[in-house]
């Protein structure tokens, strides 16, 4: 609730709604107990009296009636009908779009199919006609209002609930044996309370507006009755001569729903957890860059890191994703990045080419050095022309990378033609090179299947085409295989060695997996809490790791033919990179701790091979 109110008023329009509607609404309940004139009572002696006339602050209307007086119980009467009018509404439309999205089928189409013939006239014509059903009266001006706005509800809770009706934990629920009843109280419902919360919040000025409307129109409150709607409608006939009585009602309708508007997108943006993180807001087109001082390069490379630091910034949490990474790639060379989930490796790669989703990423120290180029801050289109072309990426799920609806050697051929003027003929005879590169069989006929139409080891293999279209000179391969069985991993590993002999590339190489590693790679680099705690030669690493937290991951790799031994799981969990703990992160996971491990900075030592901390399993 603290979190919510914060990120309300960060906010300043919806602050600014939320006091002035608290105000209003404060008025409106105290009305009864404020010494004001009775609202309908008549001095035709009185009438038409100017605002600031003696007794009547804001003057009478054409029967002498105090304005103030029938302002406050007019608000009163417009907020409680407004307010109910959505409540009932939002209810009634999110039972029928919840039934109608669980339920599916017939009962999704009958009433979906009534709910569009309601939403098929006009809707003030829908509440006139309603209203000339029902009879003339606030009651039934409140049940038009929220008749007409039923089908918005429906629509949107609808479409909500056909997205969850069809999620795993739904069908958990069924297979435990809960009922319909239950799973959706349970399990829909607190799924959409939120967007019903929202589009009432959105929607309560608007329908405040309807009914001022019906009662302007005279169907809704009856005289001496009042409310803002037929205040404005019995001083329609003195506009010119006594235009405050019009304008006195006016603008207290403009201030409830200004108000009332400005408060429901302050209320959306503070509920809704994508617009929180920043996931909805449009990403820059390279990572934002906030860094003080640039760091001297600490030596060659083809590509050098040097004490990269990526944060996000989400409200006024910092997340150190990545803290002061040093690392560096030569040509040919394949380096291996491993370390637990939430470590910061992919942050780590996407970094390198700002490819990290600003808002919320920062990249607030470092540098990477391409060839001496620093890529940190370097113009979008530098990036752009270096992205794929010198170094290009392979994720690990390569149907969430491939374009569904496009067959995937258009996407080569697209992808070759980005970076280069060829004609389509030849970047399509350089495709179906690329898919035999990467061991397609039947290539030809390949190149026209969609990304759905081929396995997960094959679908990688193009994924892996795609990356060598415009012949990079390194790779990053954020966990390529980890969604594959076992052979086809070994067979996309060693299609990934082939290349990178066969064309000299350099491969930053990402996972959790230290048997991968053993594999493919010369050096590794073992990333803990969003710090580098240990590198050095693969085999040296994996014949005698340095650090306990090496050690403990090494020790969870199963070894075909190595006999009987424990696998030792690592206690505990990551540290949340919010709040990092003080000298060593993996200090209260460490059976070696001491003390002294707890404080201060712990500095990465050794030259070959390096490691972060201070009781080393073997001396670096
Ligand atoms: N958009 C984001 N907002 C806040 N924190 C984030 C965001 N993206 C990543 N993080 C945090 O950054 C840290 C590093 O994430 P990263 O994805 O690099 O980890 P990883 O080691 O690659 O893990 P995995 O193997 O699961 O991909 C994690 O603690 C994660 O929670």
């Amino acid at each position: 609730m603290k979190l919510f109110l914060r990120l309300l008023f960060r906010n300043r329009l919806a602050g600014f709604g939320a006091v002035v509607l608290g105000a209003i609404v404060v008025l409106a309940v105290l009305t009864p107990v404020l010494p004001l004139h009775a609202p309908n009572e008549t001095n035709t002696a009185n009438r038409f009296l100017r605002p600031f006339a003696e007794g009547h602050l804001l003057g009478t209307d054409h029967l002498g009636r105090d304005l103030l007086s029938r302002l406050m119980w007019g608000t009163r009467l417009s907020l409680a009908v407004g307010f109910a009018a959505a409540l009932v509404a939002g209810l009634a439309g999110a039972a029928i779009g919840v039934i109608a999205g669980y339920f599916g089928g017939r009962t999704d189409n009958v009433t979906m199919r009534g709910v569009d013939m309601l939403m098929a006239f006009p809707y003030i014509l829908l509440a006139l006609a309603i209203v000339a059903v029902l009879g003339p009266g606030l009651l039934n001006a409140l049940i038009a209002v929220a008749v007409v706005n039923i089908p918005f509800f429906a629509r949107n809770i609808r479409g909500i609930t056909v997205g969850i009706a069809h999620r795993e934990f739904i069908d958990a629920a069924r297979l435990a044996g809960m009922g319909h009843t239950r799973i959706l109280l349970t399990e829909v419902v607190p799924n959409v309370v939120p967007v019903v919360v929202i589009a009432m919040s959105t929607t309560i000025g608007w329908m405040i507006l309807e009914t001022a409307g019906l009662s302007f129109l005279g169907l809704g409150s009856q005289p001496p009755q009042a409310d803002l709607g037929s205040m404005l409608g019995e001083a329609r006939s003195a506009l010119i001569t006594a235009p405050h009585t019009s304008i006195v009602p006016g603008v207290m309708i403009l201030l409830i729903v200004m108000s009332v508007n400005l408060l429901g997108d302050g209320i959306r943006d503070a509920l809704d957890p994508r617009l929180r993180s920043g996931a909805l807001a449009r990403p820059m087109a390279a990572t934002r860059v906030e860094r003080k001082t640039v760091p001297a390069p600490e030596g060659e490379g083809l590509l050098r890191i040097d004490g990269l630091e990526t944060q996000f910034h989400i409200g006024a949490r910092v997340y150190k994703a990545v803290n002061k990474v040093s690392l560096d790639l030569k040509p040919g060379e394949c380096l291996g990045l491993i370390g637990e989930s939430g470590s910061g490796k992919s942050v780590t790669a996407l970094s390198v080419m700002g490819l990290v989703a600003s808002p919320p990423g920062v990249i607030t120290g470092g540098a990477v050095r391409l060839n001496g180029q620093d890529l940190i801050g370097a113009p979008y289109e530098v990036l752009r022309a270096l992205r794929g072309r010198k170094v290009a990426y392979i994720f690990q799920d390569p149907l969430s990378t491939l374009h569904p609806l496009y067959r995937i050697g258009d996407q080569l051929i697209e992808a070759i033609r980005v970076h280069e003027p060829v004609s389509r003929a030849q970047a399509h005879e350089r495709a179906i090179k690329l898919l035999e590169d990467v061991r397609i069989p039947n290539a030809r006929a390949r190149a026209r299947a969609f990304p759905h139409e081929l396995s997960g080891g094959m679908r990688q293999r193009v994924g892996i085409a795609m990356a060598m279209a415009n012949d990079p000179d390194i790779i990053i391969a954020d966990e390529p295989t980890t969604a594959l069985d076992v052979t086809v991993q070994a067979q996309i590993l060693a299609l990934l060695d082939d290349l990178r002999r066969s064309r000299g590339l350099a491969i930053l190489f990402i996972t959790h997996d230290f048997g991968v590693v053993g594999q493919l790679c010369d050096r590794v680099a073992v990333m803990y809490g969003g710090r580098i705690v240990e590198t050095g030669p693969t085999a040296e690493v994996l014949e005698a790791p340095a650090h306990p937290y090496t050690r403990r991951l090494i020790a969870c790799v199963p070894e075909l033919g190595g006999g009987r031994r424990v696998l030792a799981a690592i206690p505990g969990l990551p540290p949340a990179v919010d709040d990092l703990p003080q000298g060593c992160a993996f200090a209260p996971r460490c059976d070696k701790a001491q003390d002294a491990c707890r404080k201060g900075e712990i500095a990465l030592t050794g030259a070959a091979r390096q490691v972060r901390c201070l009781y080393p399993e073997v001396a670096p």
